[in-house]
């Protein structure tokens, strides 16, 4: 038989056919180590009470003597109540009542001691049973509840949970480096592990948190830092810009920059300067006008001779960009080359051939720029917008393929506005440059909220702005990354209303099931103002930039988190005419409501997604993902951020001295952050 693994299938324990397994997998439990990592969601104090210290429908657990044998009553049909008498403390005798569980009457025999979880009914002296205690909860202080799933009960998942524990619990690796565990006085994993599911008492589950919270921020950290750590290890390219040329461009802009950008241009500016390798962050609410602050630092990378790239989300946005990066520079004799996947394929060669001989210094593209094919003459600059969209190798990908004897710079940007000491946590060993105030001259967007059967009044305002010459989103949500056919007949179905009503007007659509020339006409005739109002569905989420558009209508807003809808916002407002967005939506939670509150109170975005993380918590399926900010899995990135700084400055000195660890421990580490052991 082979060896057991902590990664073996929960098909391998008892009781597990391919049904439950199915239904685990609804929860994302695959392996042993995935089911040992489902903690409960709270748990039921099960510790034995003293009977006079109860009050009226309190939730406890009784101990004592049965004294009569269970008499199992029917009526209504199948329904059925189970009574029995017990004898707790010195002198009480009190009545179990448990309904429609007649099969416990062959668990209870008068003379035995039996615990009974339940809720207390003073006014009869009754308890109403909810739980029968059996032996394995003798000495237990709680009783786990965890989340469930249709046709898997919570006693299949605690049977399964305390299998696991029994016949795997050698198989726990804990790799944190030892000298850590002792450190910080943590409790082994194997003990953690047990203690989230079956806590002794209280101090036991906070010590077993503490541990698995310290894990999973030291194994974030460590695979942020590694990465950047490395490219530290070379001497960064020297940008010796043009400083006299820079101004005089800032000069000729059509209006002043803000004073965040001029700090931002300033920092990124002195990094570009310096012998070490620029790793900086570039972060700014929606609109704040980071791209033009990157747009500057490519710009004065090639004024020092070199070449600057930068890569974005989308062909939309990157066609975009590279329009706004040559009307920017108009009047200079610089051409900003554009690489995406979808293009004739002459012209591709075209601007593969001025990249690779020098030619050309300047190209924004999407993920074709991390292809082989791509070379360049002498690149200085690397800037990657909505970082988050890109995996840590793709973006490591466009600086280690050109990095020749000194290292690239690199700037990454982020639209999430986090505050800076989180900032400093979530990003690692980056510095961080924040924009923190809007243009000039910019109006707050009227926030309105309406329900689905308001939405003439919504119609109505749509009019007016389509009769001033605006124009408008329409948006619509999509189930998941992949757009279904059910979403894209929703568009469909939208956009034929939206016809019929403003027949005077030029509409579109736009998704994902389209192919890319029908998204790239779309979005130009909206950017250029020949068509007036665009339904959409998230597709227009990222960056997008269209000034003349003065109202967004986001439909079923419910369905949306609230870092999406504020990015969704975030496309209207972008000059200095008055903006609206109505979130249509019919909440039918509190938090569904209390989020659609938020929006319409604020438009800070720093606000938003802290308030965002307190309502959710974390792991929820819309939100962080969008937003960037990484998603834990049982760590709060906002109540825990002292351990988080811990592990922070932990992993800093350990990459500086790996000494601290032994071989075996530098090795776990290092092949887990290559990606070549399963993550929980
Ligand atoms: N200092 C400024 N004064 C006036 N307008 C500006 C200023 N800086 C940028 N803009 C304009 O504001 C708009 C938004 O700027 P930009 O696209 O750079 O923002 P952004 O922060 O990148 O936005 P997003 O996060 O939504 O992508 C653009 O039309 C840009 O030309």
């Amino acid at each position: 038989m082979s060896e057991k693994s902590w990664d073996d299938s929960i098909t391998l324990l008892p009781g597990i056919g391919p049904k439950s397994a199915e239904r685990f997998g609804e929860l994302g439990i695959e392996t042993i180590r995935n089911l040992m990592y489902h903690f409960p969601f709270r748990y039921e104090d099960i510790q034995e009470r003293d009977i006079k210290t109860i009050l009226d429908q309190e939730k406890v657990t009784l101990k004592g003597t049965v004294v009569t044998p269970p008499v199992v009553n029917y009526f209504g049909g199948r329904k059925s109540r189970l009574v029995f008498q017990l004898a707790v403390g010195d002198s009480d005798v009190i009545q179990v009542v448990f309904f429609n569980q007649p099969y416990l009457a062959k668990q209870i025999e008068v003379g035995d001691t039996q615990g009974v979880y339940g809720k207390w009914q003073s006014d009869r002296q009754n308890l109403l049973g909810m739980k029968l205690l059996k032996a394995q909860d003798e000495g237990a202080a709680f009783d786990p509840v965890y989340h469930a799933t249709k046709g898997l009960k919570q006693s299949m998942i605690v049977k399964a949970i305390r299998q696991a524990f029994a016949d795997y619990s050698t198989c726990i690796q804990d790799r944190l480096p030892a000298f850590l565990n002792e450190k910080y006085r943590l409790m082994p994993l194997k003990d953690a592990l047990y203690q989230m599911h079956f806590p002794e008492d209280d101090a036991a589950h906070h010590q077993a948190e503490r541990k698995i919270i310290f894990d999973e921020f030291f194994f974030y950290q460590w695979r942020l830092q590694q990465a950047s750590f490395q490219q530290r290890q070379h001497t960064g390219i020297e940008v010796h810009y043009d400083v006299d040329d820079l101004k005089q461009l800032i000069q000729a802009l059509p209006y002043e920059l803000t004073n965040a950008q001029k700090q931002a241009v300033n920092e990124i500016c002195y990094d570009l300067l310096a012998p070490y390798p620029m790793q900086r962050m570039l972060q700014g609410d929606v609109g704040s006008g980071k791209t033009l602050v990157a747009f500057l630092a490519l710009y004065a990378t090639l004024t020092a001779g070199y070449q600057g790239a930068m890569m974005v989300p989308t062909e939309i946005l990157a066609k975009q960009h590279a329009q706004a990066f040559n009307e920017t520079f108009a009047s200079l004799d610089l051409q900003c080359e554009l690489l995406v996947s979808h293009m004739p394929s002459k012209e591709k060669e075209r601007v593969l051939a001025n990249l690779a001989s020098g030619e050309s210094s300047v190209v924004i593209g999407t993920h074709a720029l991390i292809q082989d094919q791509v070379q360049f003459a002498n690149l200085g600059l690397v800037v990657i917008d909505e970082q988050h969209r890109f995996g840590v190798r793709q973006r490591h990908k466009l600086l280690s393929a050109h990095q020749k004897d000194k290292a690239i710079n690199l700037l990454q940007m982020t639209a999430t506005p986090i505050p800076r000491s989180l900032a400093l946590s979530i990003y690692g060993e980056m510095s961080v440059s924040t924009i923190d105030e809007l243009p000039k001259g910019r109006q707050p967007i009227q926030t309105k909220l309406a329900k689905a059967s308001q939405i003439n009044v919504v119609y109505q305002h749509m009019e007016e702005e389509l009769a001033k010459g605006h124009q408008i989103y329409y948006v619509l949500p999509l189930i998941d990354q992949s757009e279904n056919l059910a979403d894209i007949d929703n568009v469909n179905e939208v956009y034929e209303r939206l016809a019929q009503r403003f027949p005077q007007y030029n509409i579109g659509v736009l998704h994902g099931q389209l192919d890319k020339e029908s998204q790239t006409e779309a979005m130009e005739c909206f950017v250029t103002g020949q068509m007036q109002l665009l339904v959409a569905t998230t597709m227009v989420e990222v960056g997008v930039n269209v000034p003349n558009a003065t109202m967004i209508v986001i439909q079923s807003a419910e369905r949306f988190g609230l870092a999406q809808l504020h990015q969704l916002r975030g496309r209207v407002g972008r000059s200095d005419l008055p903006s609206y967005c109505y979130l249509i939506g019919d909440p039918t939670t509190d938090q569904g409501k209390a989020r659609l509150k938020i929006m319409a109170e604020s438009q800070d975005g720093f606000y938003i997604s802290q308030e965002d993380m307190k309502i959710r918590g974390s792991g929820e399926i819309f939100g962080q993902a969008q937003s960037g900010i990484p998603e834990f899995h049982y760590a709060n990135l906002l109540e825990d951020q002292v351990i988080l700084k811990v592990a922070r400055k932990e992993v800093q000195q350990l990459l500086r001295h790996p000494e601290q660890m032994t071989e075996a421990e530098l090795e776990t580490l290092m092949a887990w952050s290559q990606g070549q052991m399963i993550e929980i």
